[in-house]
């Protein structure tokens, strides 16, 4: 309630009951927004995919204004929740989520005779990195109905989708997840009346934007993004500060620095190189590996084994995160491997892994995985965000939350 609030204040018109909050509150959600708010426009996120005309009929009785059913459902459903929504004095939007081929669907869908077709990208597609504004495009080409967008937009993509042909601008987790609710509206808001006033900027290529993400979030996001895995055990920063890159792995052995140090050579600049050393009690690195490192421009280190000359570490700066330091090194003997696959702090870790490394300690993300989960962590921080702000307003964590209500039973 509080959100739509702060939203409709920043300029919202339309308020839409997202469906896990229909499945968490049912048709009472609809009921409390319409009473709330009788100058907007609800719009009952139902996404329904059977019985068109009865999960319609509830949604018009419980006050909506437009139902959402799931384009991808069948031509009888679509056409029996059609029948009902005109019983029931209601709009009909058909959602294109997941749809296999969603030009041919809309021109069907609007053949059918929904009043609206929302060109949607799902929030674990969008993990994925799919976005609706390029099958927006190829839509609006095709039909005439009054087209809704949706899929993680915010102000930019807000003012694109509205160049594309957008008429109605579906914007979630970047206002309701925002600290400031009623700001974030009202940008959204500028975008969609002034599209062409937006500058677009260019958000560079895959790694530099799973780059940024990473330096962004922390490292308790990324481990939550990845349901708590993720985490080095027994590793905690010896040299202080953020740590973000792809790994170069190095396997050697007790007494042995040779491979540690030649990986150096290898790296290249913001990589982070990825330690495993048997041995807790003889150092594989030292003052000149970490001098020579930052010549070299790398990012950080991790070393499960143990670091020396702990006062010229610390005065040059670069993070570090290991397991122990010690005063005596072994010698160059040249046995070990670089870059292949090793554990480290009980983690699998492959060469070009993310390691991401904050106070916290250290977290490594499978490369095949990466942006999906540079862009999970980012929701987790957004989420975290606006709990924070709502503790702020005087809320315990466990009120808002609502811990009790939701323990497994
Ligand atoms: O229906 C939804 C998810 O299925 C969301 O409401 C819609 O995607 C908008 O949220 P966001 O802007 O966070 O993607």
């Amino acid at each position: 309630m509080e959100i739509a609030k702060e939203a409709v204040a920043g300029g919202a018109d339309w308020i839409e009951i997202g469906t896990p909050l229909i499945k968490s509150e049912g048709m009472n959600a609809i009921r409390t927004m319409r009473k709330a708010f009788p100058d907007r426009t609800i719009l009952a996120d139902m996404k329904t995919v059977d019985t068109g005309a009865m999960e319609v009929e509830m949604a018009a009785k419980a006050g909506a204004d437009v139902a959402i059913v799931l384009g991808s459902a069948d031509d009888s459903t679509i056409l029996d929740a059609l029948r009902s929504a005109h019983k029931y004095g209601v709009r009909l939007m058909a959602d294109l989520i997941s749809a296999p081929d969603p030009v041919k669907r809309a021109v069907e869908l609007e053949a059918l005779g929904v009043d609206y077709i929302n060109v949607h990208v799902g929030i674990d597609q969008q993990m994925i990195g799919k976005d609706p504004v390029s099958i927006l495009m190829e839509i609006s080409e095709k039909v005439g109905v009054q087209l809704a967008v949706a899929g993680g937009l915010d102000s930019e993509s807000a003012a694109q989708a509205v160049r594309a042909g957008a008429r109605i601008v579906i914007v979630g987790g970047n206002i309701t997840r925002s600290d400031n609710v009623t700001e974030a509206a009202k940008k959204i808001r500028k975008s969609v009346d002034s599209p062409e006033s937006v500058d677009i900027r260019d958000r560079g290529t895959v790694d530099q934007e799973i780059r940024e993400i990473f330096k962004e979030v922390s490292t308790s996001n990324i481990s939550d993004a990845m349901h708590r895995k993720g985490a080095m055990k027994g590793i905690h920063p010896l040299v202080r500060g953020k740590m973000v890159g792809p790994a170069v792995t190095v396997q050697c052995f007790p007494g042995d620095w040779a491979k540690t140090v030649e990986a150096i050579d290898l790296a290249k600049p913001g990589d982070v190189i990825v330690i495993y050393n048997e041995s807790k009690d003889i150092a594989c690195w030292g003052g000149l590996a970490t001098l020579s490192s930052l010549n070299k421009g790398i990012a950080g280190v991790v070393i499960e084994g143990a670091v020396r000359d702990i006062d010229e570490v610390e005065n040059l700066g670069l993070p570090i995160y290991t397991s122990n330091t010690v005063p005596n090194a072994g010698d160059p003997k040249g046995f070990g491997e670089i870059n292949a696959e090793i554990t480290c702090g009980s983690q699998a870790v492959k060469p070009g892994d993310y390691i991401i490394g904050d106070e916290s300690g250290v977290v490594v993300v499978p490369k095949e995985r990466a942006y999906e989960l540079a862009r999970r962590a980012k929701e987790v921080n957004k989420e975290e965000k606006r709990l924070f702000d709502e503790i702020r307003r005087g809320g315990t964590l466990s009120e808002i939350l609502k811990l009790k209500k939701w323990e497994k039973i």
